[in-house]
């Protein structure tokens, strides 16, 4: 995604709003309001493969991104992405302030990243966007990166072994993860990818953290071999299907809405026009 400061119109911020975070955060201590957003092609990919980056979104779609970067304390992704991507995390839209940047939270169980050379830290250091939080479980990450992170306002965040599973790598639970930003004091939470993030939500029980559901679906067919969406199917589990869904159409992409929680249906018929 390019540089250029990006314009969202106030129509199309009303159609979004029953689906964001509330401006004035709910209760001290729920975990935080989780948005999970991503653009997909029509087979399901958000990418050619794991290590590439691949722009599906189109400008303005591309600024509703930014506008909901705007709208949440925080942006997630996985390592694989920051890997792939070396994004930049900030939100680009017209007028930001440093205060309204979302947070970077990077889950890198054993520090893979070298954010010390990341565009994201760099942009934070010339006062651009927030340096990240990075997930993890080591506990001595190098010490250049780590100085590099903290001068800038970023930190570790260090998960108990407890935390990690072990049958496949080290995995955190998302219920671990989300308590530990909202110990951080995040409200709202932006879950951007990868493939093996957003699959990982879209199971009972995680997808009971999902506050709500907002895709860019982009007009073109990626073919095989890409990073996909599409969730594992448990035994006995019955269909996942998108609640209050809302189709929005922005120039030639097509924004989908919705929410998976059941007790998000009360919330969304008080809030929606
Ligand atoms: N089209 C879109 O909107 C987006 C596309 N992408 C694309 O997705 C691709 C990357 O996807 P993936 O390779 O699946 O990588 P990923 O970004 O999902 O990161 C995967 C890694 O994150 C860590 N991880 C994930 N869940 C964890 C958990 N519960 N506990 C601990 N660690 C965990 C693991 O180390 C895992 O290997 C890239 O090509 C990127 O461009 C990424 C974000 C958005
Ligand atoms: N909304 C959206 N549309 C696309 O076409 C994309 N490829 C992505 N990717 C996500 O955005 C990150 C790049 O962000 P920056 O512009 O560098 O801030 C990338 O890492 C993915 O998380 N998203």
């Amino acid at each position: 995604m390019g540089s250029s400061a990006l314009v969202f119109s106030p129509y199309d911020r009303e159609v979004l709003e029953p689906y964001l975070p509330p401006r004035t955060p709910a209760n001290h201590g729920s975990l935080p309001f989780s948005t999970l957003t991503f653009a997909t092609s029509l087979d399901s990919a958000i990418s050619l493969s794991p290590g590439v980056q691949t722009i599906l979104s189109g400008p303005e779609s591309k600024a509703m991104t930014h506008y909901l970067r705007s709208r949440h304390e925080a942006i997630l992704v996985g390592v694989g992405t920051v890997m792939a991507d070396d994004p930049s995390l900030n939100c680009r839209l017209e007028g930001i302030t440093l205060e309204q940047q979302p947070r970077p939270v990077v889950i890198d169980p054993v520090v893979r990243w070298d954010v010390a050379k990341s565009k994201c830290l760099s942009l934070a250091q010339q006062g651009k966007g927030k340096a990240p939080y990075i997930v993890c479980i080591q506990s001595n990450p190098p010490f250049g990166q780590r100085k590099a992170l903290e001068a800038a306002g970023g930190k570790y965040i260090y998960m108990g072994f407890e935390d990690a599973m072990t049958d496949d790598g080290f995995r955190f639970g998302w219920n671990s993860i989300l308590t530990a930003l909202r110990d951080e004091g995040l409200h709202s939470l932006m879950i951007e990818g990868g493939g093996s993030i957003i699959n990982s939500l879209l199971v009972p029980p995680e997808v009971e953290l999902i506050s709500s559901v907002i895709l860019t679906i982009a007009p073109t067919w990626l073919g095989q071999g890409g990073v996909t969406i599409s969730p594992e199917r448990k035994e006995k589990q019955k269909q996942l299907r998108l609640q209050h869904p809302k189709w929005h159409p922005l120039g030639e992409d097509i924004i989908l809405c919705g929410t998976l929680r059941a007790d998000r249906g009360n919330w969304l018929q008080q809030h929606s026009k």
